[in-house]
């Protein structure tokens, strides 16, 4: 549905959004217009409508969940807690899960699901009634499975959410020896992997760190190489925000503002996010938070003077009504779909880097399929070879010593003789990833200079790898 407002501007669904930048970045691929509708389409939509019992009263819940794409399985992609949910919204996030696990190599269709409802208005025990209800529907319809379909938590969703939809899933289905992979994000006693909470934010800090140590992007900017000094916004302090927020500060960034839903807050010297989201907890907002001034309005927040601006909150943030008033040097869309594509090109214009959502917060897929791996695999990562490789960086030391003569310090023994524990393995794979998408997306800028932005870069990225699986798939019967 495309509309036009009183000042004649055109708006986008999300959904349209996200095919107007797919059809910008095809022009750039060999593929025939048969693939790349292909690629584009949603394959199943699946709308729902449950009751469910809300004190004296019978509610009716409206929920999705959309697989845009079976060229790889399982799909995949969260589960989103939302009054804002529509069958629009979740077809443009399950596209995008397409193109984000094409883009850094994670074998996975893309896929998500959304329940029209706020989470504020309804107690624990109604949601967990709410949560089983939306994963038996999934069961009934083959949605779920390790094998065929698996979730992960998104806006309003977390461990606890992921937790009923397991053990629903096991009630109904019992006896598969793979359940535990039918969902991800999963505490770490339920077959969870240690690092996955953190991942979206972490794989921010990893793709943003990478691109402020590229020094002709810099040049560009007219900021120096590096993350210290860096002025940093954020918006949303929920699971991606926060954790962008903290790795930032801890890398020596100034959080100048953070924003929330109810308020923001600035101080120019930086906030400490654990500080600003003890004060949170206790006191229920953001705001007020000692030593740092109020802002009028929340949104003014995403127009202050700053290096980068990281929207982790909703989609549509900035728009073309705001986009000329944003005064970032680069934006790293930590959401999915912050900006709408008259905001692109407004920011385009103006030099801004815009670091595109399906590269940049594809850090939680990534360990999400760390975590699928590890379900299907039974078993913890560095279990087998943690002692094993002490023992033997242990010996090869001792070699050294008695070569050289020379004993290294206790500090220096202990780093060195470190085997990798889960978490130093789930952090160094999503490096790992984090770094190579970046580059790639990058390089097919540098091959092709007719491609302006890192939007329609990472795009033609996961349109060729999409398009290459479809033709070798062929076409069935
Ligand atoms: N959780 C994950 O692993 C992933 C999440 N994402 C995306 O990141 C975004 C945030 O997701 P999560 O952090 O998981 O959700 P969350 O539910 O943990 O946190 C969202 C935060 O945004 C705040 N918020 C809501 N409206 C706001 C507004 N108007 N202004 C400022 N803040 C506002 C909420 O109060 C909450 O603190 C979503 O777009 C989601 O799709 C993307 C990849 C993975
Ligand atoms: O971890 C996952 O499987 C998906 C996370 C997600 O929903 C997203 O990347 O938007």
């Amino acid at each position: 549905m495309v509309t036009t407002t009183a000042q004649e501007q055109q708006t986008y669904s999300f959904f349209e959004s996200v095919e107007k930048s797919f059809d910008k970045a095809s022009k750039f691929t060999k593929w025939e217009s048969g693939i790349l509708e292909q690629i584009k389409a949603c394959n199943a939509v699946y709308r729902m409508k449950f009751p469910v019992r809300v004190g004296n009263d019978i509610e009716v819940i409206e929920a999705y969940r959309v697989q845009h794409s079976h060229h790889k399985l399982p799909c995949k992609g969260g589960i989103r807690f939302s009054e804002e949910v529509n069958q629009d919204e979740v077809m443009a996030l399950a596209a995008l899960m397409t193109y984000k696990c094409a883009i850094v190599n994670v074998p996975f269709g893309g896929a998500k699901g959304g329940l029209k409802i706020n989470p504020r208005n309804y107690t624990p025990f109604q949601l967990e009634a709410i949560t089983r209800r939306y994963t038996a529907e999934l069961v009934k319809k083959n949605f779920i499975g390790p094998g065929v379909d698996v979730p992960a938590p998104d806006y309003g969703t977390g461990e606890r959410e992921m937790s009923w939809i397991l053990d629903t899933y096991i009630s109904l289905r019992p006896g598969e020896v793979d359940a535990y992979g039918c969902v991800t994000g999963k505490p770490l006693h339920l077959g969870g992997v240690r690092g996955r909470r953190e991942a979206t934010g972490l794989g921010v800090f990893y793709g943003l760190r990478e691109l402020c140590n590229i020094k002709e992007e810099m040049d560009r900017l007219g900021l120096p190489t590096g993350i210290e000094g860096k002025r940093v916004i954020v918006q949303g302090m929920g699971n991606v925000g926060y954790h962008a927020a903290k790795y930032f500060h801890e890398a020596g960034a100034k959080v100048i503002c953070l924003i929330e839903w109810d308020g923001a807050i600035f101080n120019d010297q930086g906030l400490e996010p654990d500080e600003v989201l003890k004060h949170r907890n206790a006191t229920g907002s953001i705001k007020n938070f000692p030593g740092a001034v109020d802002l009028e309005k929340n949104t003014m927040g995403l127009e202050l003077d700053c290096d980068i601006l990281i929207p982790a909150a909703l989609e549509n943030v900035i728009d073309g009504k705001n986009a000329a008033n944003v005064k970032a040097r680069i934006i790293g869309e930590a959401a999915n779909g912050p900006l709408t594509p008259e905001a692109d090109e407004i920011l385009s214009a103006k030099g801004v880097i815009v670091v595109p959502d399906m590269f940049l917060n594809a850090g939680g897929v990534t360990v999400s399929y760390f975590e699928w791996l590890k379900n299907l695999s039974h078993v913890r990562y560095g279990r087998l070879g943690k002692r094993f490789d002490e023992n033997m960086n242990i010996h090869i030391l001792s070699v050294i010593e008695d070569m050289t003569g020379k004993k290294v310090s206790d500090k220096e023994r202990k780093f060195i003789a470190h085997g990798a524990d889960e978490v130093d393995l789930v952090y160094s794979g999503l490096e790992e990833t984090m770094i190579t998408a970046l580059h790639e997306v990058r390089q097919k800028m540098l091959d092709n200079p007719e491609i302006k932005d890192m939007r329609t870069a990472a795009y033609v990225c996961a349109i060729d790898k999409v398009g290459a699986s479809y033709e070798q798939l062929g076409i069935f019967p």
